[in-house]
């Protein structure tokens, strides 16, 4: 028997987390100290609880491991809410440790600081954004308590609650074990892939959809090999962009891109849109993915399959492990590629080739300069927040990319690129606007305490762009020049404000080959400008939207 907050820190490194993300409080101070004394798990604090909740989402992701946030009660656990919805609703394994009052405090007749409602609000409020929750308020239940909701973490990777009351750290508790994986029907597994297959082998124009269950569930290089065997082309959707990014390139998967719907190439489009059988694996059936085709898509023409269960027209199959259907798949596809390629449309190419002149920077020239960085030294971890931005990453070279693309949460960037460096060891590099940095970019002041040193290119339109797009009368969308780049400096980064192509590529070369310190880069672009993919989406969507009231 070891004291519970130990246990605790072993449990949830024997189930793959590598790092917690916390701000202290005292009803969670005594825990805290567990993790600073034991070093079981390294304490990585930032300044405010919503960045913890996107650095350690990132980190999940990035590490395909989970993510922990440790928080106080109440206000504590309060603030991170919105980035573990984002979680939940991208399925990103995410541990909450929340704080909680001992058994005696709870029952003082007082109602004590931090407390919302009910002194359970915290527990009421996280049932709804958690697919499992515990606290450890009994020792004798709390090892297989415990494991039963680290393995609801992993297996449906969403996030769970875990409540630490003050007064439990120290109680001695038996280890936590390891379950074995949830037992699943493998005959029905089976029967689902030899449905699935009968299918594909009778399409005309079947298309491989991937998204990021796919990468959650660390099936990118088995998904791969599923369409180099099946020679099906390949799309990612609009979340799961960079997916593949290591396969696809090199391997000779017929990859062909992000569906964009009517934003997209409208050859790349099409092979979505007029295809008689989407394959559709970890898809989030999201109106960030597919609400922006041309014509109402009908999901009933399409395989499935998400969220442990699988769809074949009506036919709903219910507790099938995406890993152990594309385990089935691949056990029946043919040994090699029998099939020749499909005569496909080439994928569209993504804009390269700056020209480093005096022309003043524009959004466009973001995704170009990046384009010449990836095909000059290759991918980098990329780290979106939502915004124009994202679409500029959705013209970049196959390319490893972290986004909100669907819960697309603001602020979700710079955190997410602090997590992302921490999980990896990797530089990540930063899109972000300026309005979003104006939420959480603060968090860059803790880098040079953290030896971090991400590069962060702020698109800087002094708007809320994507709200002037959609909205172009919005007044409220101006935000006025912040000047970023001297507050880099004063943050202990190195600034550069840049206003011309050549000093956009200048500023890249330099922030790439200086190391220990982060570089952030101001790209000063007109109000009112914005990226292709961006002006095709809204145009889009207003186009959809005018045919809808019609
Ligand atoms: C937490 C949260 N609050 C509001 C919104 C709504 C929104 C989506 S995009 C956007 C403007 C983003 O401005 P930024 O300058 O960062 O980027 P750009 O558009 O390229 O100029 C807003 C306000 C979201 N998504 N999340």
């Amino acid at each position: 028997m070891n004291p519970l907050g130990l246990q605790l820190l072993h449990a949830l490194k024997h189930h793959g987390a590598r790092e917690i993300f916390g701000i202290p409080g005292d009803f969670i101070l005594p825990l805290f100290a567990q993790i600073e004394e034991s070093g079981i798990l390294p304490l990585v604090t930032l300044s405010h609880e919503p960045s913890l909740g996107f650095a350690a989402d990132a980190a999940a992701r990035m590490h395909c491991g989970l993510g922990v946030v440790a928080v106080t009660y109440g206000a504590g656990a309060l603030n991170v809410v919105n980035a573990v919805a984002g979680a939940y609703a991208e399925r990103s394994p995410l541990v909450v440790l929340a704080g909680c009052p001992g058994e005696v405090e709870a029952h003082s007749g007082l109602v004590l600081h931090h407390q919302v409602r009910h002194v359970d609000s915290q527990w009421r409020i996280f049932r709804e954004i958690t697919c499992d929750q515990v606290r450890l308020s009994d020792p004798a239940t709390a090892p297989a308590e415990l494991a039963r909701v680290l393995r609801s973490c992993r297996e449906y990777s969403q996030p769970v609650l875990i409540e630490v009351p003050r007064d439990m750290t120290l109680h001695p508790m038996d280890n936590v074990p390891v379950l074995p994986p949830s037992p699943f029907n493998a005959a029905a597994v089976a029967e689902c892939a030899d449905e699935w297959m009968a299918r594909i082998d009778a399409a005309l124009r079947p298309v491989l959809v991937v998204d990021v269950e796919v990468r959650r569930f660390g099936l990118e290089s088995r998904v791969a090999e599923l369409a180099r065997r099946l020679q099906l082309p390949v799309l990612t959707t609009f979340m799961g962009r960079g997916l593949l990014a290591a396969e696809g390139g090199a391997a000779g998967v017929p990859f062909h891109g992000t569906y964009l719907g009517v934003a997209g190439a409208p050859e790349t489009s099409a092979l979505l849109d007029e295809s008689d059988l989407p394959v559709m694996l970890g898809a989030i059936l999201s109106d960030s993915n597919f609400g922006v085709s041309a014509q109402r898509m009908d999901f009933r023409r399409a395989l499935i399959a998400a969220h442990r269960e699988a769809r074949v027209g009506h036919h709903l199959y219910q507790d099938i492990p995406l890993a152990a259907l594309v385990e089935a798949l691949l056990a029946r596809a043919p040994a090699a590629a029998a099939k020749p390629p499909r005569a496909l449309p080439p994928p569209p190419t993504c804009p390269e080739g700056l020209v480093a002149d005096d022309t003043p920077v524009c959004a466009a020239d973001l995704s170009r300069a990046l384009n010449d960085r990836i095909r000059a030294h290759g991918p980098m971890h990329i780290v979106a927040d939502i915004g124009d931005c994202l679409f500029a990453a959705m013209e970049l070279l196959p390319t490893p990319l972290v986004a909100p693309g669907y819960y697309a949460s603001m602020g979700f960037g710079v955190p997410a690129g602090i997590g992302a460096q921490v999980a990896t060891g990797q530089r990540s590099l930063i899109l972000v606007g300026d309005g979003a940095f104006q939420m959480t970019g603060w968090e860059l002041g803790n880098c040079p305490r953290l030896g971090l040193d991400p590069v962060v290119i702020v698109l800087n339109n002094q708007t809320w762009e994507m709200i002037r797009a959609f909205q172009t009368e919005s007044r409220c969308a101006a935000l006025g020049d912040w000047h970023l780049a001297q507050a880099a400096d004063a943050l202990g980064g190195r600034g550069h404000r840049v206003h011309t192509r050549a000093q956009f590529k200048a500023a890249l070369d330099a922030a790439f080959a200086e190391r220990g310190r982060f570089q952030l880069i101001e790209l000063m672009v007109p109000p009112g400008d914005s990226t292709p993919t961006l002006r095709r989406f809204s145009e889009g969507i207003r186009a959809l939207r005018a045919r809808a009231a019609s």
